[in-house]
């Protein structure tokens, strides 16, 4: 009855779509968005598509509708999610998560609060909760600062992917929270296009520092002073608060209980990246480099090693020099330029991205619960979407092997659920036609002969590996590979598509083609040893610790960047296959971030790399709709004589008999030790309308019966019968209205 018919616009549920063809989901999408309703079904999935206007759909009083209840009976929405998935891990006591994924800009971070905000108000408290929860939710302006810039898709771009555990305790309170960060976009510290910023926290430090804090840090008050914040030329930007964000920021810092060391330390390093940015070189007669003698960039005043706590001396032979370790003797060999402008860049990129992660560690350390009693989870990752626009990005190689990871997981994850409840039921599992993209992710992965072996194995033997060596060696041993092409293997017809430098993945979403340029160095992540051993020595406590881990010793093979993101991805896979999944799908509505505009060839392209047919298409596959005998019944009862009003024997002989009547033929639904499956969605639709139907010719019966008895004076005499009577009289009423 909450459904207003203002909510019935299109269809709520892909899955009770009549034709899955992309056409008719796009279409149903726009209906519905030109309506402001933003999120529609497939089974338990949400898509979102995003409004870019604020909706009153998120208040108290939403959130208060959607709790406790049954998924399918109120307008889709993530409050409806988050309840289910909630509640669920209470009654069955197992860990959830939900996946929330999408482009940039397209909706997943303000998902993700809105999710952590209807816990915040709906699960139990007490005060030590509250302080748990306090942190949780200050974790995000954090985190944001650090972790989040201005792009061109996005003002509030996440430059990191994010699962983050919130730990519930048997009562249901929410005691404790723990996050994983993967894969921080570093390059971006050293290096914005035009039209990006680089991290918050650099633009909101100089913007709102008070005088005495940029004295001390040697700061000037003018974001154009410093290189590395002025190469895309947008460093203020009229959407972006810098000033007000920073005090969030050193509230949010006290919140998660940072001490005035810790704070300081960490500001120290922020400012000792923007010094490091303005240290340029000058050549000397052979070209080699040499610190260009500048007092306006503060070197003569030592601050870059005085905020990172090393000898000055030291970090400038670092910046110059190579130590190399013969035998006996240490020789040092000057840097080109543009090497020293590489290892300025590479230890300006270190110090951020090793800071991101200790301060992501301080973070878990005040969320961490230290209660040792049983806790049950619900994880919300926000990862990136796949990126096809940028080719030539390291980083996009990685993001999108990740979805493919993702997709996998899905597969492995839905079929399995699938198949357990199939064998759970004693229903024959029938085999579900889907295109498994096992075979891309093991050609990413694979040991040995995956693209990521081999561009280890590059990054790591002797000799002259370069990018083209490396696209040799792929060429080498993916030769015939359906899902992997290059100029020379390519036919003509697609050669004329492809540069020399190029290989093209065919991924389960569409084709990317990537640039080799660049890959050997982005996967090594070099960073010469002389100055790792200086920052080793750090007075700055946070520097200290985050490079005391970082191996100088070169013994052990290293690990280079697409071998750790492999291994931190499949701890993730593993920790996730052992959770029950939800899945909430973002779609951006237009590229220029206006309400009311739905692009649609833009929709097009994301329906298609979020595999959402795909998921349609495996949701509707065997049997796309289930449901235990008692629900059934309790729903749809009215529409049979012999179960209406109530049925005594056993809920599925009940069920049976109404779907008998329903004329349901014998193979489209089967029955289950404890649900009915139904085989086509269809069949379950035409069931929902004859219940709607039913019920306002009920409630319409109910009202003529009303105004019968108002006219015949009636109406006194129920009014004048006992409580009690009074009380069966409306039990008959909802019994009738709401079986
Ligand atoms: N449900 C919503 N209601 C209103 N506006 C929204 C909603 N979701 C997103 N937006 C708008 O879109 C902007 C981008 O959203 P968000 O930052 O969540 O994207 P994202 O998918 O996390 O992007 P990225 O991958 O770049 O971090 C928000 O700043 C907000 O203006």
């Amino acid at each position: 009855g909450a459904l207003t018919a203002r909510d019935r616009v299109g269809i709520q549920d892909f899955v009770l779509l009549d034709e899955t063809t992309e056409v008719a989901v796009i279409s149903n999408l726009k209906k519905r968005f030109s309506k402001d309703l933003i999120y529609t079904y497939i089974g338990t999935l949400i898509v979102s598509v995003n409004p870019y206007k604020d909706l009153d759909i998120y208040s108290k009083k939403q959130m208060d509708v959607y709790m406790g209840v049954n998924f399918f009976e109120l307008p889709p929405h993530i409050y409806a999610l988050a309840d289910n998935a909630y509640h669920t891990m209470l009654t069955e006591f197992n860990n959830h998560f939900i996946l929330i994924s999408g482009e940039s800009g397209a909706g997943k971070t303000e998902a993700s609060k809105k999710i952590l905000q209807y816990y915040a108000v709906s699960c139990p408290s007490t005060t030590l909760m509250n302080t748990v929860r306090d942190k949780m939710l200050m974790s995000n302006p954090v985190l944001e600062a650090f972790g989040n810039a201005k792009t061109l898709k996005n003002d509030n771009s996440s430059r990191f992917g994010k699962y983050m555990d919130i730990q519930f305790d048997s009562q249901g309170d929410a005691v404790g929270g723990h996050i994983l960060n993967y894969l921080l976009e570093k390059s971006r510290v050293v290096h914005q296009n035009h039209g990006e910023r680089n991290f918050h926290v650099f633009y909101q430090l100089v913007e709102g520092g008070s005088d005495d804090l940029l004295t001390q840090l040697g700061l000037e008050r003018d974001v154009q002073h410093y290189y590395y914040l002025t190469q895309g030329e947008c460093a203020i930007v009229s959407s972006i608060n810098d000033k007000n964000d920073w005090k969030s920021v050193k509230n949010a810092l006290q919140v998660i209980e940072f001490d005035e060391t810790n704070t300081n330390h960490l500001f120290r390093v922020v400012a000792s990246v923007l010094h490091l940015g303005n240290v340029h070189f000058d050549p000397d007669s052979k070209g080699h480099a040499l610190l260009k003698n500048n007092t306006e960039l503060n070197w003569v005043s030592d601050f870059p090693s005085q905020l990172l706590g090393v000898d000055a001396n030291s970090l400038k032979e670092g910046l110059t020099f190579r130590k190399i370790e013969a035998k006996t003797e240490q020789v040092l060999s000057p840097f080109t330029i543009d090497h020293a402008i590489y290892v300025r860049d590479a230890l300006a990129k270190a110090i951020y991205g090793q800071t991101f992660t200790w301060l992501v560690n301080r973070i878990n350390e005040s969320m961490e619960n230290k209660d040792s009693s049983r806790k049950t989870v619900i994880g919300l990752l926000d990862i990136y979407g796949f990126e096809v626009f940028y080719v030539n990005s390291f980083e996009q190689f990685c993001i999108n092997y990740c979805n493919e990871k993702l997709q996998q997981l899905f597969i492995q994850l839905t079929l399995k659920a699938e198949q357990e409840e199939y064998e759970a039921e004693g229903i024959e599992w029938e085999p579900v036609q889907f295109f498994n993209n096992k075979i891309i992710c093991d050609l990413v992965e694979e040991k040995h002969r995956g693209i990521i072996s081999i561009l280890d194995e590059e990054c790591l033997r002797p000799g002259d590996a370069t990018d083209l060596t490396f696209l040799e060696r792929l060429e080498e041993k993916m030769g015939n590979h359906p899902h992997f092409v290059t100029h020379k293997l390519a036919d003509k017809m697609t050669r004329k598509t492809l540069e020399r430098g190029d290989f093209r993945l065919l991924h389960y979403a569409g084709e990317v083609t990537y640039c080799v340029v660049g890959k050997l160095d982005k996967n090594n992540d070099l960073l010469y040893r002389n100055i790792t051993n200086l920052v080793c020595q750090s007075k700055n406590t946070i520097v200290r610790e985050c490079f005391s881990a970082v191996d100088t010793t070169n013994k052990r093979r290293p690990e280079t960047v697409a071998t750790q993101f492999k291994n931190s991805l499949q701890k993730l896979t593993e920790m996730l296959m052992a959770k029950e999944a939800w899945y909430i799908r973002c779609l951006k509505s237009n590229e220029s971030k206006q309400p009311g505009q739905f692009d649609e060839a833009l929709i097009r392209h994301q329906v298609k790399y979020l595999g959402l047919m795909e998921h349609l298409r495996v949701r509707r596959a065997g049997f796309a709709y289930r449901r235990k005998y008692e629900d059934f019944l309790k729903r749809y009862k009215p529409l049979c004589p012999a179960t209406w009003p109530h049925w005594r024997g056993i809920p599925a002989d009940g069920v049976e008999l109404l779907v008998q009547h329903l004329g349901y033929l014998p193979d489209e639904y089967k029955m289950g030790r404890t649900k009915i499956f139904i085989r086509h969605p269809r069949t379950l639709y035409a069931t929902e309308d004859a219940y709607e139907k039913c019920k306002h010719d009920l409630a319409t019966k109910i009202e003529t019966c009303w105004r019968g008895a108002q006219a015949r004076k009636e109406k006194e005499k129920i009014l004048m019968t006992t409580a009690c009577n009074r009380a069966k009289n409306d039990k008959l009423i909802k019994t009738l209205i709401y079986p």
